[in-house]
């Protein structure tokens, strides 16, 4: 529908997958200013607690990977930080660039880091289900950490090596051990701010908890992602980079610290 590029931004297409959704008041991904940001002494550490056995399968969703938990019980949960509940865990995945200069969702006083890790938690201590606290402002308490170029990372290797078996569209393997805690950085230290999923469909439900530390990873492990695929076996091959959203206006809104 209508020009190349033009219909995209002006033609139906933008009604369906638009970059911005209408009356959007706290959308994400932002870029944060560190100096802009507030010290709040009212935050509280951010307790993590997940249990490495309710690890259930690797799925590649067209989208990105995901490493989905078994989130019928509180056995894998976040509490404190920002938060008035604790959150169960559902799953993390990521999103990277096709080089290294780019990659991550959000940014840091502009700066693009290759690669963010996205862990994904959910209220059920208000919301029965994980579908309904996707509609609620309080409902999901997603933690950002962010990759960088350096050493190989032990803990992501297992997860690296599972990978190939994942590279299609809508494939899955199973994946029933790993303990999300080793890609933590070690730092406490953290920025959050009221915004939305990334994806569709862009709700504004999501308390953001973006680490300041980054954990380091190495160009082989970056490499891993970069061959995953957006497309189904026997499609033509589209490689799977790129995978991030662009940055949102920040409207009226404080990022927080946890740090001075
Ligand atoms: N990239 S992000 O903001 O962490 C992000 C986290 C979770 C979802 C998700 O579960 N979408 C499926 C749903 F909820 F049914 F819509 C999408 C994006
Ligand atoms: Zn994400």
């Amino acid at each position: 529908w209508g020009l190349k590029g033009v219909g995209s931004a002006l033609g139906p297409d933008c009604m369906k997958h638009p970059l911005t959704i209408p009356g959007g008041t706290r959308q994400s991904p932002i870029n944060i200013q560190w100096r802009d940001s507030v010290y709040d002494p009212f935050l509280k550490p951010l307790k993590i607690s997940y249990d490495p056995a309710t690890c259930l399968h690797i799925w590649n969703n067209g989208y990105s990977f995901l490493v989905e938990f078994d989130d019928s019980t509180d056995r894998s949960i976040i509490d404190g930080g920002p938060l008035e509940n604790q959150y169960r865990l559902k799953q993390f995945h990521f999103h990277w660039g096709a080089i290294n200069d780019w990659g991550s969702e959000h940014t840091v006083d502009c700066k693009f880091y290759p690669a963010e890790l996205h862990l994904v938690h959910w209220n059920a201590v208000v919301y029965p289900t994980f579908e309904e606290a996707v509609m609620e402002g309080d409902g999901l308490a997603v933690i950002g950490v962010f990759l960088k170029l350096g050493a190989r990372h032990e803990g992501l290797q297992t997860l690296v090596d599972a990978l190939p078996a994942v590279k299609h569209k809508d494939t899955v393997i199973e994946f029933d051990v790993f303990d999300p805690s080793c890609l933590m950085p070690s730092c406490p230290d953290y920025w959050t701010y009221a915004g939305s999923l990334t994806t569709p469909p862009l709700t504004e439900s999501v308390t953001w908890i973006i680490k300041k530390q980054p954990i380091e990873v190495d160009e082989d492990q970056l490499e891993a992602f970069r061959m995953l695929l957006f497309t189904s076996d026997g499609e033509e091959e589209k490689r799977m980079v790129d995978n991030f959203r662009p940055l949102q206006p920040l409207m009226n809104r404080t990022v927080r610290s946890s740090f001075q």
